[in-house]
């Protein structure tokens, strides 16, 4: 079994770390294989348990290996969903603090395997906890991972209190449960690699749909998105809205403040929208500095409190970035589809010649066509 164990393991931290080396942003995999590894010299380690005197490497080194192991992964989870250097302290502290409780307790066997299973149950269920603020992670991975961690913590509890009692016999559920263990990080760690494949098609689908600068939908996804809502719409015979929104005198902000500032007035603006729109509504950034928003299931007077509220919001709050403050105001056209079967390209037309009106009409406003 711990042969198995350890070249599965071995395998595993190898294609891991394949991974990382075609994905170099993507550090957790670097962590993970490093998991691996921990697990497969801890296991070496232990079964020499027998052979050689050396409790220094086989009992403590062993089991700083082992506890090393859920907080890899749980420290490759952190990796994985904030896509940033993640601090290190938790994880040298709680190294720190294992490495100084099993030093006073490796003289005893029994009482380090109780300390080490007791800081492992405790991280995997932390870990298992963790994960409910992985989101975009593909449900079914998400949970299977965090039921993985759960059952993991609960074994590992079981197994302290079973270590505790080494002198009856209950050696056989320790075995038992020692047994549950290595297969347990084994699952876990065949899991992370399908993260990865499920990372890289996110990313994808990201860059298909997303506008970079935003992060709202680009105007592709606008065109997709926003028909389906209207044709849904009319289904259930319910109203439409489509409005444009366009920055005002934008280009003076560009050449005064210069690009950087002009591209943090589009992200300020997105997120405004963002703000405004529920949870059905549409929003895109459909060309360099023009918004579109198609909404949902609204009659002519609430779309007309929606624009008021948005072009009123823009100007009334001056916007502050590298320490300027930019007076930021746009315009924008709205037009009503109701049970007309007109396309979206038409209604973006009509709501764009409303805009324009806007814009005559000494901007800082919206008009309906
Ligand atoms: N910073 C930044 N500027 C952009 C982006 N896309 C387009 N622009 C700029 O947006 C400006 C649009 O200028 P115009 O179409 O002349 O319009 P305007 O100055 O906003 O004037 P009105 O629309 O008539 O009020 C141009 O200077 C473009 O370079 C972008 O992604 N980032």
């Amino acid at each position: 079994m711990i042969i198995t164990t350890v070249i599965l393991n071995v395998v595993l931290g190898i294609t891991l770390f394949v991974i990382y080396r075609a994905l170099p942003a993507q550090k957790s995999f670097k962590t993970w294989a490093i998991a691996c590894f921990s697990f497969a010299l801890a296991n070496i380690l232990v079964s020499l348990r027998g052979t050689i005197d050396q409790p220094l490497l086989t009992i403590v080194v062993a089991d700083l290996l082992i506890i090393s192991v859920p907080l890899l992964a749980l420290h490759g989870m952190r990796q994985y969903r904030q896509q940033i250097d993640v601090p290190r302290t938790g994880m040298i502290v709680t190294m720190a603090i294992s490495a100084i409780l099993l030093l006073s307790a490796h003289a005893t066997e029994y009482i380090a395997q109780t300390v080490t299973a007791v800081l492992c149950g405790v991280i995997y269920l932390f870990a298992a906890n963790y994960l409910r603020h992985i989101r975009p992670t593909p449900r079914i991975t998400r949970h299977l991972l965090m039921g993985l961690f759960g059952i993991h913590g609960l074994l590992m509890l079981l197994m302290a209190s079973s270590a505790l009692q080494q002198a009856d016999p209950s050696k056989s559920l320790f075995t038992f449960l020692l047994m549950a263990h290595l297969i347990m990080t084994t699952m876990t760690t065949l899991l992370f690699p399908v993260l990865a494949f499920s990372h890289n098609e996110r990313r994808l689908l990201k860059i298909a749909h997303l506008d970079e600068l935003t992060e709202l939908f680009n105007r592709r996804a606008f065109f997709e998105h926003g028909a389906l809502l209207l044709a849904q719409n009319k289904q259930l015979e319910k109203p439409s809205c489509i409005l444009m929104i366009d920055l005002d005198h934008f280009k003076s902000i560009n050449d005064q403040f210069g690009h950087a500032t002009g591209d943090a007035c589009l992200r300020h603006v997105a997120e405004v929208i963002r703000k405004t729109m529920r949870e059905r509504d549409v929003a895109a950034r459909i060309g360099g500095e023009e918004f579109a928003i198609a909404l949902s299931d609204v009659d002519r007077q609430q779309a007309e409190m929606i624009s008021q509220r948005l072009v009123e919001h823009i100007a009334a709050h001056a916007f502050h970035f590298d320490g300027n403050d930019i007076e930021l105001t746009v315009s924008l056209g709205g037009i009503l589809s109701t049970r007309s079967r007109r396309a979206l390209s038409d209604l973006l037309n009509d709501a764009d010649a409303a805009l324009y009106a806007a814009k005559a009409s000494g901007r800082n406003q919206f008009k309906f066509a």
